[in-house]
């Protein structure tokens, strides 16, 4: 758990570039409040996941547009000027929305460099905040291992060419020093799609075995999609045991 003088109520979430962090932080942000979890259901009454499908989204529909265009962080530039910032549930710096799930099972477009941080405040019903990074910020991940009380480590589970380098990556930050005693939540995420990798499949190929025998971390993991909200009322009910209860 946090140890003294840490911020007490920020999560950091990491991943691979595209792997789905702000579309997870969004979704999360927009649960019901109150809703109760659910055993890895989908959309629907008392599931604690957003009625609304996301692609009735406004800026997410936008988003798909501008990524049709393949100007991916453009479209996330135009959503973020559009919308501005966020209300009083969330705030996002540096970057903004703008960005749609891909329904079928293409491979994410390459992006742009996309530097900043995106702050999310989640009431659980202690506020906590998820500070995001951008993938391509990865050099720099280490210099906010000091400011955060847990970790979520998102992967595209439908990108099987993404699960070498965010294996590393996760070890590289499971191995961090100021990380070592902060509860873990792996995510595999882009479970809607139908080329998705599931979790076995994935905790072979990452050798989470292993993984999770060697770690000083308590992990959990869990499958997402941050597209139709399968498994996040599971992720909003981690954060709440891990981060929410005041103390
Ligand atoms: N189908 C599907 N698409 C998703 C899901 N999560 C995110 N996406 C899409 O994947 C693309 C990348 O998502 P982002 O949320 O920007 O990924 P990210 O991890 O924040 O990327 P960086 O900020 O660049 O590191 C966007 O087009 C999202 O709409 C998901 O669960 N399913």
């Amino acid at each position: 758990m946090a140890g003294p003088g840490r911020a007490m109520t920020t999560c950091l979430v990491l991943g691979a570039a595209g792997g789905g962090k702000s579309l997870l932080a969004r979704r999360l942000r927009h649960i019901r409040r109150g809703g109760a979890p659910g055993g890895g259901h989908r959309d629907g009454p008392g599931g604690g996941v957003p009625s609304r499908p996301l692609s009735r989204d406004r800026s997410l529909t936008r988003g798909t547009a501008e990524r049709r265009g393949g100007v991916r962080g453009a479209g996330r530039a135009a959503g973020h000027a559009a919308h501005g910032r966020q209300g009083p549930e969330g705030r996002e710096l540096g970057r903004g929305p703008g960005k749609a799930p891909g329904p079928r099972c293409t491979q994410p477009s390459r992006l742009s460099p996309q530097v900043g941080t995106n702050l999310t405040d989640l009431r659980l019903p202690r506020t906590v905040t998820l500070r995001e990074l951008g993938g391509c910020m990865g050099p720099i991940w280490h210099s906010y291992y000091g400011e955060c009380s847990a970790l979520m480590f998102v992967v595209d589970a439908a990108d099987p060419t993404q699960v070498s380098s965010s294996c590393v990556q996760l070890l590289s930050v499971l191995s961090a020093a100021p990380l070592a005693a902060l509860p873990v939540l792996i995510l595999f995420n882009k479970i809607d799609l139908p080329c998705y990798m599931s979790v076995m499949e994935m905790k072979s190929l990452f050798r989470m075995q292993d993984i999770v025998s060697c770690a000083t971390q308590p992990i959990t993991i869990l499958e997402t999609s941050a597209y139709d909200g399968t498994g996040l009322a599971e992720v909003l009910q981690w954060l709440r045991a891990t981060l929410g209860d005041p103390q």
